[in-house]
């Protein structure tokens, strides 16, 4: 699968009647890194589970969410979850909760892929323990034979991703997906980020509210504020000048030494 380019043009998002995607605009180009940043409550994750068609199913949605040649906002259930099997890899803040519990590692990096192709049980293997090694995971004979509970935190995190990517999905949404995480094992899953979406392999829109976070993994930034965009830029810029009040005050909660 090559990158594929989003654009998101006017999506708003209600729910009980009130507007908490209030018209939000943005565009990737294929192979694009983009950093979804704002404070708690601005409407990050709402704007990723629209582009992965999983809005409650109170949500009223309007206006356009193009990924590639497809148009997801009033795309059918059925079109949406195929969409999400072929298309879209996600991963989020917490692999615990995305993994099953009760399943091996290996079964569920391949489920993505078991779901296209007709794999016998040596091929499933075999193609755990390829998506293992791509995303740097040490001992892969062991981890894809373990449980979630039976390896780290960082080492769950990294097989998450591996189930993310093993349909091969033109766009990566990635929610917090360091957060959870101690200082150094962050590093090494930002690192597999980078690679993972190097030479255009796919586009990432990534969730962040950790600055330090962002200038490592985008090229570009979004700020969205009350379920508006008040600010998008090149990452460089938008750290070392950036315009609007709320990016400003981001900017400013950042622990001193680790500012651009
Ligand atoms: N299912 C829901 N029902 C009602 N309101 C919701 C629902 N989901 C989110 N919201 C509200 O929508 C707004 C945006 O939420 P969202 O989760 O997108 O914020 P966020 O920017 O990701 O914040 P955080 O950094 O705290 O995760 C918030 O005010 C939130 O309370």
């Amino acid at each position: 699968m090559t990158a594929l380019p989003l654009v998101v043009s006017d999506l708003r998002v209600a729910i009980r009647g009130t507007e908490l995607l209030r018209g939000v605009s943005f565009a990737l180009a294929p192979g694009d890194r983009l950093g979804l940043i704002g404070g708690s409550g601005s409407g990050k994750t709402l704007t990723a589970l629209a582009i992965a068609g999983l809005l409650p199913d109170d949500a009223e949605t309007s206006g356009s969410i193009r990924l590639g040649e497809r148009e997801l906002i009033g795309a059918s259930d059925r079109d949406l979850s195929e969409i999400r099997g072929d298309l879209i890899g996600m991963v989020f803040q917490e692999p615990r909760t995305a993994l099953n519990p009760v399943r091996r590692l290996g079964r569920q990096m391949t489920e993505a892929l078991a779901q296209h192709y007709d794999l016998d049980r040596s091929e499933r293997r075999d193609a755990a323990l390829r998506l293992a090694r791509r995303v740097g995971l040490d001992d892969p004979e062991r981890i894809v034979r373990a449980y979630p509970h039976e390896v780290s935190g960082g080492q769950r995190q990294r097989a998450a991703i591996a189930a993310a990517l093993s349909a091969g999905p033109g766009l990566l949404l990635a929610d917090e997906p360091t957060t959870a995480l101690d200082v150094t094992v962050q590093r090494g899953i930002l690192e597999l980020f980078r690679a993972v979406t190097a030479d255009d392999a796919c586009s990432l829109v990534f969730i962040t509210h950790d600055l330090a976070v962002l200038a490592s993994v985008a090229d570009r930034v979004v700020v969205l504020d009350d379920g508006l965009v008040v600010e998008h830029g090149p990452v460089g810029r938008i750290l070392t000048a950036p315009e609007h009040r709320v990016t400003r005050a981001l900017i400013e909660a950042l622990p001193e030494g680790s500012r651009a």
